[in-house]
């Protein structure tokens, strides 16, 4: 028998293909949909306007729990607000990309951010493609599927370039690495693959198939396979 609701994590370093792998899964499945990378963006736009030292966690820690962030789950149009304001654009500019994971680091940002993702999880009546990089191991660590994509950097640079017109390959990859090493050496919750995950490497796969992969495996599950 079918199982009425399935909770899905995704995870993977940047630019592997977890955002538009997991909307395009739950649109297709009729789930909602939280990108909590948008959600550690949104919290360090915040710091940033507000003028927070992003060098002094203890200047973090002492607000993580002031600004209000609110995400749409619908896959079809996600969105994110900080006490009311719409900042899905300012959360992708390059400032707060080179910032979002020192404040990441800081254990009150992440205990914070992660009871909101355990409450929107449980709310989502359907079921729920969670992503990001703790979500399988800390987040939700009883979801009925893991999934934890990996690419080669150089598919990874290939792609964040295509997308921002212009830029200098070599020097994106440069950034995706760094990145990477900073959410995968923090000490709490890093970036790493659940025990159970199923780890698939999209290095080459086009979207489309990695969507159909990960379909396939979420039907599996709910069929009980
Ligand atoms: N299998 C694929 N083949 C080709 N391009 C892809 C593939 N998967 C994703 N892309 C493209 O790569 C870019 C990055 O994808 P996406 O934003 O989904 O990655 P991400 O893992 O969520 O990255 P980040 O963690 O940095 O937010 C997008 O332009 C997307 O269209
Ligand atoms: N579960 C997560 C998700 C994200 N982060 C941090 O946010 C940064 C931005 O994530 P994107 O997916 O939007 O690129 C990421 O580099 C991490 O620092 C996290 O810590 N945990």
């Amino acid at each position: 028998m079918e199982r009425a609701t399935v909770i899905v994590a995704i995870d993977g370093p940047s630019g592997t293909g977890k955002s538009s792998t997991s909307k395009a899964v739950a649109a297709q499945l009729g789930l909602s949909y939280l990108d909590t990378g948008a959600q550690y963006r949104a919290i360090t736009w915040w710091m940033v306007t507000n003028g927070i030292d992003i060098e002094d966690p203890s200047a973090i820690a002492a607000v993580a729990g002031k600004p209000e962030i609110v995400s749409g789950t619908d896959p079809s149009g996600p969105t994110i607000t900080v006490d009311g304001t719409d900042v899905a654009g300012p959360i992708r500019t390059q400032e707060v990309t080179s910032k979002v994971s020192a404040v990441s680091a800081v254990p009150e940002v992440r205990a914070r951010i992660t009871e909101l993702q355990r409450s929107i999880a449980s709310g989502a009546e359907r079921g729920i493609v969670v992503e990001g990089r703790d979500i399988g191991t800390t987040v939700l660590p009883d979801a009925d599927l893991k999934i934890f994509l990996t690419a080669s950097p150089e598919a990874r640079a290939a792609r964040r370039s295509g997308e921002l017109k212009g830029s200098d390959v070599q020097a994106t990859r440069e950034a995706l690495l760094k990145r990477d090493a900073a959410d995968s050496s923090r000490k709490t919750s890093p970036l790493a693959k659940a025990d159970d995950a199923v780890e698939v490497d999209t290095s080459d796969l086009t979207l489309q198939q990695v969507i159909e992969c990960v379909v396939t495996l979420v039907e599996e599950k709910r069929a009980g396979k």
